[in-house]
This record gives C-alpha cells, structure tokens and sequence, in this order.
C-alpha cells in the first residue's frame, strides 16, 4: 500500500534526515515509527504527503509513484493527525470537522451530518460538543476532533504524528484505546509517528525502530521485543521488555492446559484426578469449578454437580494478552485461568497456568525460528514472576 523504495533525504546543510529507507506498510496495516528526537521519523511522514520531497528513491502508493500525483490530489486520500491539532479557533468543532468534505464540494448539510457521525465515533457526543469552539476543550478532546478531521473524507491512508504526545498519560492511554477499537472497525493503512515505545508496542502492527536516519528493526512487536536486532534496539526498547511482551502476545489455544472436566448435572464425584476440575453447562459453556477436597467431604446421595459448582469469577477470551491473563491472576490470587472462546457463544477451550503463560512467552519471542538460544532472549523478568 505505501511502499519506500530506498529513499533518503538530505537537507541542504548537509544534515541526512533519512539514510536509504525501504519497507512497506500493506492496506489496513498500522505501522509505528519509532525512535528519539531527530532520527528522522517526521521527514518519513511528511515525505508521504509531499510535504517534503526525498533527495533520492521513490515511495508508492498503491503500487503508484507519489512524485507524479500532484500533491494536492495526494492529500485527500491522505489523512493528516499531528500533535498541535491545527484546529480553526474560528470554527466550531462540527464545522471543524466537517471543513475537509466541504472544501471537496460535498453539500454542506451532509457534511455537517457527517462529521457528527465522525464525533460521535471518537466519542464526543456532538449534540454536547459540536457547537464548542476548540479553547473550550480539553487536550483530549481537542486530539478527538483531529482524528475525526482527518476521517472526515474518509481517506484510505492515515499519517498521524504524535497525536496523542501533548495530553498526560491516563488520557493518552484512553485514546489510544479508543482508536485502536476505531481502528479494527476502520482498517486504514495507517504510518503513527511516536518517541514512546509503549505507545508503538501497544498500537503497531509492526513497528519500525529508528536510529539515525535509518530503520535499525521493523518487526512485529513480539519479535521487537522478544529479538532486538541488535544492541541499539535492545537498548531503546528497554531492559524490561520481556515484561512489555507480556502486553503484545495474545493467548493461543496451544497454550491451555485441559484440566479435568465435569458437567452440571453429572452425579458429584467421590474423587477428582487433581484438585479441582471445571464445570461446564450442558453446551459445554464455562459455568464455574469444583474443588476435589470440597466434594470428596460434602457428597451426599443424590447430589449432582450443580449443587456444589462454584460460579467461575474471572475468565479470558482467546487472543486476550498475556499480559491481563498474568492480573488476572493475581487478581483472583488464582493459579490458572479459565479460557473461552468468544466467537462460539464461550465454549471453554481450557485453563492458563503461570508455565503455559512462560511457555507462551518463549513461543512469542520467535526463538527458535531465528536460530538464537533461549538463554539469550530476556525472559528471566517473567520467569522470576510466575515460578
Ligand atoms: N529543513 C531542515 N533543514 C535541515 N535539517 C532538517 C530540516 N528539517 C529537519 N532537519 C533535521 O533532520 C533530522 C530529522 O528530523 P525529523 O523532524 O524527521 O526528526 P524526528 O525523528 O521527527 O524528531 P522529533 O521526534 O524530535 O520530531 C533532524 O536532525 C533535524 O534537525
């Protein structure tokens, strides 16, 4: 979808802002860029909507050389979110947001209904919001009605340079939240301009780390952190990155354990093969567990399951992070977690325990598949966590 094909650029003082670039970011995908103050991640953007043109190489959008589309046309398929959102002090934030499509000769009263739709997807209500001018909202606000402004004319690529970098960190958090739920319904081709690597694992798809001027890794964020390219990376991203990974690798169903299973309306068990054993509906639906010592010492004739089933008080969907599996735990001072999946109305699927979690780690880090030793992958963060 946006394709650098070794592009540099090179100022006329001789500073090289980018050094050689070439990767690709494919329809739908969200790629952060990464890296400290001057390694060059703002050039990249801009040279994306012509704001600033490469010294050598060539960028493709959907396979065409963006030096022969006239940059104007460019930039309507292009949607542009930067940190000092740029909003008309003038305007209302509807009129704001509407500004783009209106500008594109879409009938005013279309557009204004438009871009109450588009506020209302960034979550600002726009019968409370829309007739606000921007000095009378907040930081975050403010940011939301960028991101809406820049979907305004539903643009299939979006360059968003540090759009959340001027508000503090809890409503950072927030919308960072918010647009990735934005994004898995919208799927635009998205480059995000970050210095925070949180930020980039958390959004990225993949995530290119920058040094000077040059990609030193793109990768997803399990491999980033898992395999630092070298030591450049291993140190931008952290010592503790073993435990940010637990935040970017999903549960897989290879990971579960099966512990013993029993149904509602079975006959109780005298004895259980382990200490507890999970209770399921008569679909097979997570309903709760029971625990061995409770029924060998409570059973009475007649009794069935039901009648001692505990109501299972935390469980986790397939494809959660690890990271909400590990609290979860010690949230419920649990030693495993009950895992279901949500596509088939909950069907238990089986449990987490804390070395399936370790497993999960190692299997995540790609390892094995670039040929480098365990012990040279830095799980011992975790390892020390949950053994
Ligand atoms: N017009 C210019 N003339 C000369 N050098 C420039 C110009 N614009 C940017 N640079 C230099 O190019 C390098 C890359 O700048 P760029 O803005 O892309 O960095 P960045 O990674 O986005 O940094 P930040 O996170 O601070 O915004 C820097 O060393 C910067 O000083």
């Amino acid at each position: 979808m946006i394709r650098f094909e070794h592009v540099s650029k090179r100022y006329a003082d001789g500073t090289t802002a980018v050094d050689d670039l070439s990767f690709e970011v494919r329809e739908g995908e969200l790629v952060t860029l990464v890296g400290p103050s001057g390694c060059g991640k703002t050039t990249t953007m801009k040279m994306v909507n012509r704001l600033i043109e490469p010294t050598e190489g060539r960028i493709l959008l959907d396979g065409d050389d963006i030096s022969g589309i006239d940059p104007v046309r460019l930039r309507r398929r292009i949607g542009y979110v930067i940190q000092q959102v740029g909003l008309f002090p003038h305007k209302t934030v509807l009129d704001n947001t509407a500004t783009v499509p209106h500008l594109l000769g879409v009938r005013r009263a279309e557009a204004r209904a438009r871009a109450a739709e588009l506020l209302d997807l960034v979550g600002l209500d726009p019968a409370t919001y829309g007739d606000r001018y921007p000095e009378q909202l907040s930081g975050g606000q403010r940011q939301r009605v960028g991101v809406a402004r820049a979907l305004a004319a539903d643009p299939p690529v979006l360059l968003m340079d540090e759009p959340f970098g001027a508000v503090d960190p809890v409503v950072r958090e927030h919308l960072q939240t918010e647009f990735l739920r934005l994004q898995q319904t919208l799927n635009k081709t998205v480059l995000f301009v970050t210095h925070d690597i949180e930020e980039a694992v958390r959004l990225g798809d993949r995530i290119a780390v920058y040094g000077q001027g040059r990609v030193e890794q793109f990768d997803t964020p399990p491999a980033v952190l898992g395999a630092p390219a070298n030591d450049y990376v291993a140190d931008f991203v952290g010592a503790d990155r073993g435990l940010k990974r637990l935040s970017v690798t999903p549960i897989e169903e290879g990971d579960l354990e099966q512990p013993p299973v029993v149904h509602l309306d079975d006959p109780l068990p005298r004895e259980l093969d382990a200490r507890w054993a999970v209770v399921l509906d008569s679909t097979n639906n997570l309903h709760g567990w029971i625990s061995a010592e409770h029924a060998r010492t409570a059973v009475r004739k007649g009794d069935t399951v039901r009648d001692h089933a505990r109501r299972m008080e935390a469980w986790l969907p397939v494809g959660a992070p690890l990271k909400q599996a590990f609290a979860t735990m010690l949230q419920h001072d649990a030693g495993w977690i009950a895992v279901i999946d949500e596509n088939s109305e909950g069907r238990f699927l089986g449990v987490l325990t804390p070395s399936g979690l370790h497993e999960a780690l190692r299997r995540s880090t790609a390892a094995d598949a670039r040929d480098i030793t365990r012990a040279e992958v830095e799980l011992e963060t975790v390892k020390s966590l949950v053994d």
